[in-house]
């Protein structure tokens, strides 16, 4: 176990919109950022990628043989590069996650990533918490907060991730905890990109809709929004959270429109999803730091602008770097497991008590 000093921690997130995997290095005290270091990403190839998406939904078993060379060759080309890491925090793949069912499945194995890399790896974050009662995911609430500290921000904000999945974190700076009660409340907001990447796929053979080209030309449909609107996801309170394809049922609802007002439909869609999950928070934030790849799309985030009652903007505006937060998240992540530090909390997961997840796993010849 670390003793209370800081490490050059390694994070490696492969997400659910499966373009490719961010790394980025971090100097922290597990509690504390006191720097942020290289980063780094390795995309997939349209291969690599059409191996993962077959293998999405699947559990652990037979048959996951190409998807994990797929996952462990990219994460060992890529954290390869990074010789300093003292400490790496592997997320791996999100292949299947059903909490109050199967359980959570990431793709990967920490132990074999360890002796590759010849450094301890931290990995397998989320199925302790799950195994408890909670929701294994989101778990980069904690670092939302390290990172409201970090800006010197005193009043509640908010972090929202728009990744394939979108998450939203409310954070209260003022507690010094992060596992304290009333410091956190986060959750999954509904799909962001995932079924936008999937709509301009299937019909035009893109990877997503590069900044909202598509969408900006189109109309939102206002029946097929009400229909989403209506899933029971938005009726739950939260915590709660989604696993990549639980909205698939979006695609149907876009079948009969023409391309660009089924994507603009679609981005109207994450966007509704986030200003309903704004409603949960406990206090009206300051403003909300938008993080993840659908910061980059004018259209979804002129849509929140207009929505939301208070300022919207990336995290870019608080020297913050949205393609790596997630990365930067599981290297703090990586520190407060080796220190036995809690990595999620009752108004993160929904678990019963604040609980440390992750493994470790350390090459034979290092001990950390
Ligand atoms: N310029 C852009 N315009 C529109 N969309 C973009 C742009 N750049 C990135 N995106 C979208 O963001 C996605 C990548 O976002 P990100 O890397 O945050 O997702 P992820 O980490 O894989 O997902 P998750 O956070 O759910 O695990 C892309 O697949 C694409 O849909
Ligand atoms: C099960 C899983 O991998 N969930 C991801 C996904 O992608 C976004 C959202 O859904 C979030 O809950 C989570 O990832 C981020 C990194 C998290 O745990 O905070």
């Amino acid at each position: 176990m670390l003793k209370d000093g800081a490490v050059w921690a390694l994070g490696a997130m492969s997400g659910t919109s499966l373009d490719g995997v961010d790394a980025a290095m971090l100097h922290t005290d597990g509690v504390r950022i006191l720097d942020f270091g290289t980063c780094g990403y390795r995309a997939y190839s349209a291969e690599e990628r059409a191996t993962l998406k077959a293998a999405l939904g699947r559990w652990p078993g037979a048959g996951l043989k190409d998807a994990q060379a797929v996952v462990e060759t990219a994460h060992v080309e890529l954290l390869s590069q990074f010789p300093g890491a003292q400490l790496v925090g592997f997320h791996g793949q999100t292949l299947a996650h059903d909490p109050k069912g199967r359980g959570t499945h990431q793709l990967g194995d920490g132990a074999a990533l360890a002796k590759h890399l010849n450094c301890p790896v931290v990995w397998d974050f989320r199925s302790a918490d799950v195994a408890l009662g909670g929701e294994g995911a989101p778990l980069a609430p904690f670092f939302h907060w390290a990172c409201a500290r970090h800006i010197g921000a005193t009043r509640p904000i908010c972090f929202l991730n728009l990744g394939g999945v979108g998450n939203l974190t409310w954070v209260d700076p003022s507690a010094n905890r992060p596992e304290t009660d009333g410091a956190l409340l986060a959750f999954d907001t509904g799909p962001a990109n995932a079924p936008i990447n999937d709509l301009v796929g299937e019909r035009l053979g893109l990877d997503c809709d590069r900044d909202g080209a598509l969408a900006r030309k189109g109309q939102v449909e206002e029946g097929a929004l009400e229909l989403f609107l209506d899933e029971g996801y938005f009726r739950k309170m939260p915590p709660k959270s989604l696993d990549r394809d639980d909205f698939s049922l979006m695609l149907d609802l876009v079948r009969e429109l023409s391309d660009a007002d089924a994507a603009a439909t679609m981005t109207g869609m994450a966007a509704a999803a986030v200003m309903q999950g704004m409603e949960h928070c406990p206090s009206p934030p300051d403003r909300v730091l938008v993080t993840g790849g659908g910061r980059k799309n004018p259209v979804m985030m002129r849509m929140l602008s207009v929505g939301l009652d208070c300022p919207v903007h990336p995290v870019e505006d608080v020297g913050l770097d949205g393609d790596m937060l997630e990365a930067q998240a599981f290297a703090y992540l990586a520190v407060r497991v080796a220190r036995g530090l809690p990595t999620s909390a009752p108004g993160t997961t929904g678990v019963a008590a604040p609980v440390g997840g992750g493994q470790i796993s350390r090459p034979d010849s290092v001990r950390c």
